[in-house]
């Protein structure tokens, strides 16, 4: 089997969807886990990006449904910018497309700068923009546990086949989730999703950025990537790209690999 094959079974990637059943089906394991694991339903960070306003609608919509049919369950929306966001506009309007049970805003802001003090002082070295982003997208995963764990909630994590090629997204930060219900999808077929679901066209055509570094604010990730989601996708969906896109991607998906597993032990092989 090529590489690129054995990497779209891996993850899931169907080439082609029913975007009306990718729906349906999402919901109805998000229902179906959040019965199993006596949750009382979900928590899950709203930025204003593609993936949290398409996981957050799917969560919302389950939460709904569960509660139709007797089960007491809600979803909860946190706000978690770190000072003010430049597209706050987005994530506002992410939220009244959602229009979560409720919302919650936690700036990480105090928190982070109080660590990167705190670093600083210990280590003798400012911790770099690069390192603090990652601080960042971990106290998010912070904030969102102590939110789920008073609320007795699931985290809800965005990740999705295109983020899981590359391993774009922080260890144990917005990777840190207990539920993933975009897992399999491209970056195209999330943005057909949300259409489909009626979000505004800011939203499912918003440039994604992770928007971690204090020097490049709302820096697209295709700049940091090197690759476009175009690519990406193509590549996911089993059609031919550059030479070098393959290259980086491969080369990306080999390095990633311990993000997408549990961490290693003595008796695991997967690393060999
Ligand atoms: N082979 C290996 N086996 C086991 N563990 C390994 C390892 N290699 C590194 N590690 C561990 O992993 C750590 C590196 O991983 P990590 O801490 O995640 O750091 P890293 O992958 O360097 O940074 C995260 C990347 O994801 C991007 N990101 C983050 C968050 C959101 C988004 C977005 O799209 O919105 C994007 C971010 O811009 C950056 O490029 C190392 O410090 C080490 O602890
Ligand atoms: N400022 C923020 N406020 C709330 N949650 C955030 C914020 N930034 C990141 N997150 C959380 O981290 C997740 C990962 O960020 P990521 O940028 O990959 O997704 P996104 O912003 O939803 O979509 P896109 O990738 O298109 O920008 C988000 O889905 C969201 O749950
Ligand atoms: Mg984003």
């Amino acid at each position: 089997m090529s590489k690129q094959n054995e990497i779209i079974e891996t993850l899931n990637v169907k080439p082609v969807i029913d975007i009306t059943l990718e729906i349906q089906n999402r919901i109805h394991f998000l229902k179906a886990y959040c019965k199993k694991s006596g949750a009382k339903g979900f928590v899950l960070g709203i930025s204003g990006g593609q993936d949290s306003t398409l996981a957050g609608y799917l969560s919302q919509k389950a939460a709904e449904e569960l509660r139709a049919e007797g089960y007491d369950a809600s979803f909860i929306a946190i706000r978690l910018p770190y000072g003010t966001q430049q597209d706050e506009d987005d994530a506002q309007r992410a939220l009244a497309f959602i229009n979560p049970d409720k919302v919650f805003t936690i700036n990480v802001q105090k928190a982070v700068n109080a660590f990167a003090e705190t670093y600083e002082e210990s280590l003798g070295n400012p911790l770099q923009d690069y390192h603090k982003g990652n601080v960042k997208a971990r106290m998010r995963m912070v904030a969102q546990y102590a939110v789920a764990g008073k609320l007795q909630c699931l985290v809800v994590g965005s990740d999705h086949a295109a983020e899981a090629v590359t391993g774009f997204y922080t260890k144990f930060g917005d990777g840190g989730a207990d539920i993933m219900p975009l897992s399999g999808l491209t970056k195209e077929q999330g943005s057909a999703l949300l259409k489909k679901l009626g979000a505004p066209k800011a939203l499912y055509m918003k440039v994604p950025t992770a928007d971690l570094l204090d020097n490049k604010p709302q820096q697209a990730d295709e700049m940091e990537l090197g690759l476009g989601y175009q690519e990406l996708d193509a590549y996911l969906t089993g059609n031919a790209v550059s030479t070098e896109a393959q290259a980086n991607i491969e080369h990306r998906y080999e390095v990633s690999k311990h993000k997408r597993e549990l961490p290693v032990t003595p008796f695991d092989t997967w690393w060999k």
